[in-house]
């Protein structure tokens, strides 16, 4: 595990991101970091991001041998440096040769789409560890797996290329012979896995979202990052049903033979391209009853018709398991592995619930844009047809802005009742936060109470359902922090804070 200056040089001219050297290091670097506080002796660091030129001071007193930049820095002068048109270009590569290519030992498949990112991989993952026996590593926005012993919290859905490399490496070192991962847009905006061919490729669908000044300044630049897994993935599996579908399509037909392409759809939807899987599906409160059927003779081949039980309810998650199962079986599991492994799969945080005895059900759910709001709360309507859909929500601070009137517009379109309240609001006030999903909200249709206090929102909430009603606590999941001005503050989580509301209100 290790390259030299020579090495990087070449790799570098290869992708062709070099554009001056100066200096020379002998002998191999003994590790490679962006972070000047985890730099040894013998580092080669990256100079990246929001960078602050004395990060490059303190690398190189804590013993870094170069560094490579794309801006030229008075403070690493006495250093040698490899100056390269993109650094998270450069990052992305020398990682990969830095850490031996794990890649090329892993079978790899890749999720993207606004929503069900963390669900498809978590469903893959389960099926895949039974058909691997094992075998398997996850990436996803909850946790990162790397062997049987060996996982911790993520901090992005899709990690810096550094971390990403170095976490394969640690897979296959563990004997880990498949990956499943989220792919953000982010993570094509930063070339945090430029440079890397995924076997499978999955678009699940697309909305507006993640626009703002710290994520992409429009929705063109949004879609346009999440088309570039099909440039980078072997074979892709589309959702027939996604938004934008022409556009996604063809871009996928511009890198892909029709043989490598696969799209899937519920039964009744329209599809205005050919569709290789339909599938139909019954959902209730606890799991949905899939039945799958193949259209053509690529998707015959799978082998995947037939029923299903998804543990995990919600129509869209049926779609989902679609891709799912067509992944699945790309990377050769067998037919008993998908059906155990949906039978049994949870996702940390996703449609969680619990039956209270006078109030109704409580839902946690990750839900935190218009088209995930919008898709929990249909759903939770036809699951409580007599009784109100009574939402908890609150809109994050200085990120994603527009989600706010996203919120209020679904919430027209399917909320009874709302407790707004605050999220992570970071630096912004969570009442004016509030206010802006309360002004996107038609109060003739909702009713709207505020208390910025999330605990005390949700006692609200669960004290006034009835039993005939349900409680959707949305937008945080399983978070066991609220990012309020910069740090995450400890938070017990919604599913506990319902928990003990529950406890202390039917003692
Ligand atoms: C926009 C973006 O990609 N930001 C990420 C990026 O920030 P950055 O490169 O500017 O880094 P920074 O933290 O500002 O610091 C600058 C550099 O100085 C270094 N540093 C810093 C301090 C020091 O003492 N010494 C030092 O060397 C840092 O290690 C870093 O390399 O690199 C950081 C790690 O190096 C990430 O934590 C950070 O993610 C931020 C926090 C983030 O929230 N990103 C979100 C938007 C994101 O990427 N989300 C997607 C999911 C979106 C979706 O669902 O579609 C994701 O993949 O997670
Ligand atoms: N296919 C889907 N369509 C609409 N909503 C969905 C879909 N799948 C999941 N959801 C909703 O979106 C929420 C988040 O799901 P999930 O975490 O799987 O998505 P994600 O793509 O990983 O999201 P993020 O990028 O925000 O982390 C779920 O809790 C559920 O409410």
């Amino acid at each position: 595990m290790a390259i030299n200056w020579q090495q990087a040089i070449e790799i570098l001219t290869a992708h062709s991101l070099l554009q001056d050297v100066r200096g020379n290091v002998n002998g191999d670097f003994s590790a490679v970091s962006y972070d000047s506080r985890k730099v040894t002796p013998g580092t080669l660091f990256f100079a990246k991001g929001n960078f602050k030129p004395a990060f490059l001071t303190s690398a190189r007193e804590l013993g870094a041998s170069a560094y490579v930049t794309d801006v030229e820095y008075t403070e690493g002068e006495q250093l040698p440096r490899l100056l390269v048109t993109n650094v998270q270009k450069a990052m992305a590569v020398l990682g990969a040769a830095f850490y031996n290519n794990p890649e090329k030992d892993l079978y790899i498949i890749a999720f993207t789409g606004t929503k069900g990112k963390t669900t498809g991989a978590y469903f893959t993952h389960e099926i895949l560890q039974a058909s691997t026996g094992g075998k398997t590593a996850l990436f996803s926005t909850i946790d990162r797996i790397l062997g049987p012993d060996d996982h911790f919290k993520s901090d992005l859905s899709t990690p810096e290329s550094l971390d990403l490399f170095h976490d394969m490496r640690k897979a296959v070192d563990y004997g880990m012979t498949h990956l499943v991962m989220e792919v953000s847009s982010q993570a094509y905006k930063k070339s945090r896995v430029y440079g890397l061919q995924f076997d499978v490729g999955i678009f699940l669908n697309i909305s507006p979202d993640h626009i703002g000044p710290a994520e992409h300044p429009t929705f063109a630049d949004y879609l346009e990052h999440k088309l570039m897994l099909f440039d980078n993935s072997r074979k892709v599996i589309i959702n027939g049903e996604t938004d934008y579908l022409a556009d996604v399509y063809a871009a996928a037909m511009r890198h892909h033979d029709e043989a490598d392409v696969y799209v899937y759809a519920r039964e009744a939807a329209q599809v205005k391209v050919p569709v290789d899987v339909l599938f139909t599906g019954q959902a209730d409160l606890h799991d949905s009853k899939m039945h799958v059927t193949t259209n053509t003779s690529k998707a015959d081949a799978l082998a995947i018709a037939g029923d299903y039980t998804l543990n995990v309810p919600g129509d869209y998650n049926e779609s989902n398991a679609a891709s799912v199962l067509i992944a699945a079986a790309l990377a050769g599991a067998t037919q008993p592995a998908m059906i155990q492994g949906l039978n049994e799969v949870t996702v940390p945080g996703r449609m969680e619930s619990f039956q209270t005895m006078s109030h109704g059900v409580v839902y946690v759910d990750y839900a935190h844009n218009y088209v995930s709001m919008k898709a929990l709360m249909k759903f939770l309507h036809t699951q409580h047809p007599q009784g109100r859909v009574i939402v908890v929500l609150g809109a994050p601070g200085n990120k994603a802005e527009s989600r706010r009137a996203g919120f209020g517009q679904a919430l027209t379109e399917q909320a009874n009742v709302v407790w707004l309240t605050a999220d992570d609001p970071q630096y912004e006030d969570p009442r004016a936060i509030a206010d802006e999903i309360a002004a996107a909200t038609d109060t003739e249709k909702v009713e709207v109470h505020y208390e910025m206090d999330r605990p005390t929102a949700i006692k609200q909430a669960i004290s006034m359902s009835t039993d005939k009603d349900v409680v959707a606590i949305a937008g945080k999941g399983l978070d066991p922090y609220q990012k309020i001005n910069g740090v995450d503050t400890p938070y017990i989580g919604d599913m506990q804070v319902a928990r003990d509301v529950v406890a202390e209100i039917e003692a």
